[in-house]
């Protein structure tokens, strides 16, 4: 098994240390020959790093070396797969998105509605940057990408390299919720084959199976409608937001039982509701800025002080294992079944082929092979097609700075839906990402 050269862009992250922990649980998948960190932020990474180096030396010594840069030359060069998890503006514009959105009475999102525009328009020229300094110094490395929102990065790469078939975008959350399944049906996650489609943070499982092929859709509703819907992944079990989230799963399902739904639907199904719950003063933001991110930074400073990891409690998550498992799958051409996120081309058959739809696919060395889904119903359709064009709307805005295709889209969003507060968010959120929108052109 050829031994990978990987390079983690943003790797200041708050999930790089659960990152770390995955490829150590999975080295026997995705056995690594380097692990290079790179990130803008040298101060912000190198915290992490050197919890990363302690860490390392205890669980990886097979591990030929472990560097840390913001040289983007001496961090891609050689690379078989770069790892993309940026966050342009860092949570404190996140919080402001979701801030600005709850003032106008919108949901305060850090993927959805105006926040997921806010952070669309910020993450394209960064994300585009990325990829073209990684394929200058590595021209055949596979780029798999985290960075958010992913359903407008997907669409905006799509348009600017139409022909680069080695990057993958992904989201964690169908696994997520895989995990939550695999624990109500006693089995692994990795036991179970999903069928699903939508858009990132916007789609169903149709049904769930084992493989061998039993059918389990039907004991996951039951489960679901008689003892409700808990988060299982060891990152958010404990937290009481993503608790409150998978509960919401029970009342979409009494709602609308077709489908098994992506938790994210909740704030495109019950927006004023998610409004009600939410408290301007302590948005998602804030509470990851003093729960998640403090937690990880406490984690780094121990284990830097200690110069081992037999007293820190580390855990492996869902989110550092999936990115593993598809990276593996695309190294060692296994063709394992993932959800991820592809140029639909007659998949979903009624949608246009140029939507970036998240779908199963088998993941080859020649890259996603997705399944066919065939036609989908009028009310997913209706739903995905007005989400659709509000990310294509985002996307056109970036390049075009046009100020009318943000109220398009914002006016199309079920978050926010009344053109007046459409305009009152958009030009808020102007206000407040001066330093990073394309400056755009007239009212
Ligand atoms: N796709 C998914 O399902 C999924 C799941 C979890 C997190 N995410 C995404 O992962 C990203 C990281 O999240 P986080 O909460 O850990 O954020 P974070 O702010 O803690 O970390 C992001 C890091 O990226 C660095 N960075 C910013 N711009 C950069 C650039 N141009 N080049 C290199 N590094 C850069 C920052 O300095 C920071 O260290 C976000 O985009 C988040 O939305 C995606
Ligand atoms: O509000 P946050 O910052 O806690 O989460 C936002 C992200 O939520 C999803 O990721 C989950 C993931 O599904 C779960 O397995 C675990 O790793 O926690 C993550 C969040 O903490 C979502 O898929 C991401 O796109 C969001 O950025
Ligand atoms: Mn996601």
């Amino acid at each position: 098994m050829k031994k990978q050269n990987l390079v983690v862009v943003g790797s200041g992250s708050t999930y790089t240390i659960g990152m770390i922990m995955s490829l150590i649980e999975e080295k026997k998948h995705f056995p690594l020959r380097t692990i290079t960190f790179y990130d803008t932020n040298a101060e912000r990474q190198e915290k992490v790093a050197k919890a990363t180096e302690v860490i390392l030396k205890d669980k990886y010594p097979e591990l030929e070396s472990f560097t840390y840069t913001t040289d983007k030359k001496e961090a891609f060069t050689g690379a078989d797969f770069a790892f993309v998890q940026i966050r342009t503006g860092g949570l404190a514009m996140r919080e402001k998105d979701e801030q600005i959105s709850l003032r106008h009475g919108a949901v305060g999102q850090e993927t959805c509605g105006p926040g997921g525009m806010a952070y669309g328009l910020r993450s394209i020229g960064d994300m585009i940057d990325v990829v073209n300094d990684v394929r200058k110094y590595a021209p055949d490395a596979w780029i798999l990408n985290y960075t958010n929102p992913a359903a407008i990065v997907a669409e905006a790469l799509r348009r600017e390299f139409p022909d680069d078939e080695k990057i993958l975008n992904i989201c964690d959350m169908p696994a997520a919720i895989m995990v939550s399944y695999a624990k109500i049906l006693g089995k692994e996650i990795w036991d179970l084959v999903p069928e699903y489609f939508g858009l990132n943070h916007f789609g169903w499982f149709t049904d769930i199976y084992d493989k061998e092929g039993n059918r389990l859709t039907d004991d996951i509703k039951r489960a679901i409608k008689d003892d409700g819907f808990l988060p299982e992944d060891a990152e958010i079990v404990n937290d009481p937001s993503w608790i409150k989230t998978f509960k919401q799963v029970e009342t979409m399902l009494t709602d609308f039982p077709d489908y098994l739904p992506n938790t994210y639907l909740q704030y495109y199904l019950y927006p004023s509701q998610m409004v009600e719950k939410e408290d301007v003063k302590n948005t998602r933001a804030r509470q990851v800025i003093n729960g998640r991110e403090k937690r990880v930074h406490e984690l780094c400073d121990q284990l830097i002080s200690d110069g081992t990891s037999e007293n820190a409690e580390l855990e492996v998550d869902i989110h550092g294992c999936y990115m593993i498992r598809v990276a593996a799958s695309l190294a060692y051409n296994t063709g394992d079944t993932f959800i991820v996120i592809v140029e639909n081309n007659g998949i979903i058959s009624n949608l246009q082929d140029d939507a970036m739809v998240e779908v199963p696919a088998a993941l080859t060395s020649g890259g996603p092979k997705p399944f066919a889904v065939g036609e989908i119903p009028t009310f997913e359709k209706g739903l995905i097609e007005g989400q659709l064009a509000f990310e294509k709307l985002v996307v056109d805005a970036w390049y075009e700075k046009d100020y009318k295709k943000l109220l398009q889209a914002l006016t199309l969003n079920r978050t926010v839906v009344d053109a007046p507060r459409a305009r009152k968010i958009l030009d808020d959120l102007i206000e407040e990402n001066k330093d990073y929108w394309p400056e755009l052109s007239s009212k």
